[in-house]
């Protein structure tokens, strides 16, 4: 069954034009979709309630005084800022949550908020998290949060040299904290079978006992380097997508995806099975081992599929990428927009 999964995906599979952010222009046009028939200012005017208000007049960026998370509203603006002068005057609302806000089916009406990530309920259009430059979550080992993308490209793939496949455990690895119940089976299957999984729960800010890291004292936190002595990867849902997911890739190991309904921009050009397994968050504890031993019992295809993941971010997810998809979703929202863009005198210039 999985052997077919595979050989099916890989026969259906066309790899995407490597140049330009080519492997990510039908996200754009996706999320943009809902509103082709232009962006008036009641919608505008909705979007910006419910974030942080940027606008770009003459090639400058200014935003409104207040900034819910400073440092995630930093690592948006390095970006606006570097684009700015290219770009023509627009008003754009932008969520530094990590929860997407225009749901459809609780009848939101319809509004161009730009959030980090989504399911395909929301309205709200994909933009590359702050987490690429500064903002992602602060651990004991990343103080001041994670970020810095081009950095972690360098020096997890150098750690992925030190630790070739073969040199690997023949282990799963999962370090993080419970922001999702879905990781749980891992987890308890960790405790019960610790050669087969070594997955724990660390802390975060909202630790309060041993109860909310599933009654164990919390794990210490182990860097994005060091997972790349492991084969197996697991990645999961937290409160939205995790920022997690892009690093896993680096390590050459072979990635397992839970669930596939919380997205961020670049996730849709990485397909099930030519470069990650994809487990159902329903998986309980027998099916995980199920598709653990699988790949232990065809480690040349694992490896494949771990080296195709690895290729297809190394070579479409890097600085220059996330550049060009800032720069054609805001070319292609200024498109859209319907009304004239007046400079507001409350914000102040970034
Ligand atoms: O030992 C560890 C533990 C965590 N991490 C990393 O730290 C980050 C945070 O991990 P975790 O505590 O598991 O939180 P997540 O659930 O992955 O992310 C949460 O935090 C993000 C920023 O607030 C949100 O966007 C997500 O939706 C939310 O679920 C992730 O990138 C992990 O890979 C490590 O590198 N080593």
């Amino acid at each position: 069954m999985i052997n077919k999964d595979i050989k099916e995906a890989i026969a259906n599979y066309k790899p995407c034009e490597n140049s330009n952010c080519k492997c990510h222009e039908d996200v754009i046009n996706q999320d943009l979709s809902p509103f082709k028939d232009g962006i008036n200012k009641e919608q505008f005017d909705i979007a910006v309630t419910r974030a942080t208000k940027y606008q770009i007049i003459d090639g400058k960026l200014y935003r409104q005084k207040d900034c819910h998370f400073p440092s995630r509203c930093t690592g948006v603006e390095h970006y606006l800022v570097a684009l700015a002068p290219k770009l023509p005057n627009m008003e754009l609302a932008i969520n530094t949550r990590d929860w997407p806000q225009i749901n459809q089916a609780w009848g939101r009406q319809k509004a161009p908020v730009l959030s980090f990530s989504k399911t395909k309920e929301y309205y709200d259009i994909m933009y590359p998290a702050w987490s690429f430059w500064e903002g992602g979550p602060a651990i004991s080992l990343y103080p001041t949060g994670i970020g810095r993308w081009d950095k972690h490209r360098l020096s997890i793939s150098e750690a992925a040299k030190k630790w070739p496949w073969s040199e690997k455990k023949n282990q799963v690895f999962f370090r993080g904290s419970r922001t999702s119940e879905e990781r749980d089976a891992l987890i308890l299957l960790s405790r019960s079978r610790p050669e087969l999984v070594d997955a724990q729960y660390t802390k975060n800010q909202a630790w309060k006992s041993d109860a909310d890291t599933l009654y164990a004292p919390p794990a210490s936190e182990v860097s994005f380097e060091e997972h790349c002595k492991y084969k197996y990867l697991f990645n999961y849902r937290g409160v939205a997508a995790s920022f997690r997911f892009k690093h896993l890739f680096l390590c050459k190991s072979l990635v397992f995806h839970v669930g596939n309904d919380w997205l961020e921009f670049f996730y849709p050009s990485l397909k099930p099975w030519v470069h990650y397994v994809p487990i159902s968050p329903k998986a309980n504890q027998e099916e995980i081992i199920k598709y653990i031993e699988y790949f232990q019992q065809n480690d040349a295809l694992a490896k494949e599929i771990a080296d195709r993941g690895f290729q297809q971010i190394w070579d479409n997810l890097t600085v220059k990428d996330v550049r060009c998809y800032w720069r054609k979703l805001l070319k292609n929202y200024a498109n859209l927009v319907k009304y004239e863009v007046k400079k507001d005198i409350d914000l102040i210039k970034v």
